[in-house]
């Protein structure tokens, strides 16, 4: 099975267009008011309008409240969570509920102890996403453009099925995906040309050089 490609933090109509041609298979939507991909309801639920059900968008969320997740779910209709924040298994438990929609936890890794973390939401969560770990003290948990070790993803044992992100751009996603054999990479600073810009040509190199992976280089067929 191919490996599928997110593209994040999409905040117009025209890199949405640019990476559903160029055959992503989910767009990621921040709703984090210090990130410079933030999206207001009403910007995200235009934008999820747009995409018309052609590809999954995503709710990007740090540590939300019930109030939060409510307002996501009934303005801006996603179709999935993405929890980026310090969620505990309980609470992300707790959100599928209440959202009635599939999640994808992300887990920071620095370390090899970190990928085991990952154990406590296997049963819980519909996609496991590695991403680097932001230095202690940082507002941004993730889109931070920085990478960490992926040898860490490269023991069979890693709960599947996961996701590579952090750092990744055209120029290194074909190591990324042969290291860690993922189900999905996730990209953002690396198709934008300053924070928040997404490039339609970055963009769409990123997708074409991730779809030319042999099929050895990405998951095993399941
Ligand atoms: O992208 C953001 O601004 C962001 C802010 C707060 C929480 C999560 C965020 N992004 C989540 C993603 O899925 C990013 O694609 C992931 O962290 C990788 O980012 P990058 O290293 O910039 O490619």
């Amino acid at each position: 099975m191919a490996v599928k490609i997110k593209i994040c933090g999409v905040q117009t109509n025209e890199i949405a267009e640019a990476a559903i041609e160029a055959g992503a298979d989910y767009l990621g939507l921040v709703f984090f008011p210090p990130s410079p991909r933030n999206l207001s309801f009403e910007q995200g639920a235009r934008l999820v309008k747009a995409v018309d059900a052609r590809i999954p968008t995503v709710a990007v969320l740090v540590d939300p409240d019930d109030e939060l997740i409510d307002r996501i779910v009934t303005t801006v209709n996603p179709d999935y969570l993405q929890l980026h924040g310090s969620e505990s298994p309980e609470r992300v438990a707790a959100i599928k509920v209440r959202s009635e929609l599939p999640v994808i936890k992300a887990v920071p890794v620095e370390k090899a102890e970190n990928v085991d973390d990952a154990a406590g939401y296997i049963e819980i969560a519909d996609i496991i996403l590695f991403d680097a770990k932001p230095p202690k003290g940082s507002k941004m948990p993730g889109g931070r453009g920085e990478r960490f070790d992926w040898e860490l993803l490269s023991e069979p044992d890693v709960p599947r099925p996961f996701g590579v992100s952090g750092g990744l751009d055209a120029g290194n996603v074909l190591e990324a995906m042969a290291v860690t054999h993922p189900d999905l990479v996730d990209v953002s600073s690396g198709v934008e040309s300053a924070p928040g810009e997404k490039d339609e040509e970055l963009v769409r190199s990123f997708i074409n050089i991730a779809k030319l992976a042999e099929p050895e280089e990405q998951q095993a067929a399941q």
